[in-house]
């Protein structure tokens, strides 16, 4: 039977480490990140000074400074000075953008592939797009798709 590992931060290595709130460097479109909850989180500004006070930040620190934001009565993110509307296409293809680019980490990469054929699911997540940044779908979808891809890179 394919066993199911639920991502949380607090879990075990290396489940633990594939939590957006785990400190994996990486660089989208110039800007370094110290975590994916800081991009997420960052997403949720239009001010890109209010944006780059996040990009430092990891775990629930980076994810509380979210909740300073009203994107949820606009449903609009942003990224580099363009607005995203939370269902549009375009933020999937962002956010497919950010995960590679966060597969670039070796430390995620190794973590992500140590969990074989493992089914990935994140029970604390919110479902409601209209609510989060990221769905479990949309995470999990993502962090299967990439272990395909890594393993597809280094067989
Ligand atoms: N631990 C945890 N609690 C929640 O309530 C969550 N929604 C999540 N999901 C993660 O939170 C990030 C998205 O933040 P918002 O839901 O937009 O505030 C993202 O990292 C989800 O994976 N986790």
């Amino acid at each position: 039977m394919t066993p199911t590992l639920d991502i949380w931060s607090k879990a075990p290595s290396p489940v633990g480490l594939l939590s957006n709130f785990a400190p994996h460097r990486f660089e989208l479109d110039g800007v370094e990140c110290a975590s994916m909850e800081a991009l997420l989180q960052a997403f949720k500004f239009g001010d890109p000074d209010e944006q780059a006070e996040i990009y430092s930040l990891v775990g629930s620190r980076a994810k509380s400074r979210g909740r300073r934001s009203t994107w949820v009565d606009t449903q609009t993110l942003w990224w580099a000075g363009r607005a995203y509307p939370r269902l549009g296409r375009q933020y999937q293809g962002l956010l497919d953008r950010a995960y590679a680019a966060l597969a670039g980490n070796r430390r995620f990469a190794v973590a992500l592939t140590a969990t074989g054929d493992a089914e990935l699911t994140h029970s604390r997540g919110q479902p409601d797009p209209t609510m989060t940044v990221l769905t479990p779908d949309e995470l999990c979808s993502r962090l299967m798709s990439t272990r395909e891809r890594l393993r597809a890179t280094t067989a």
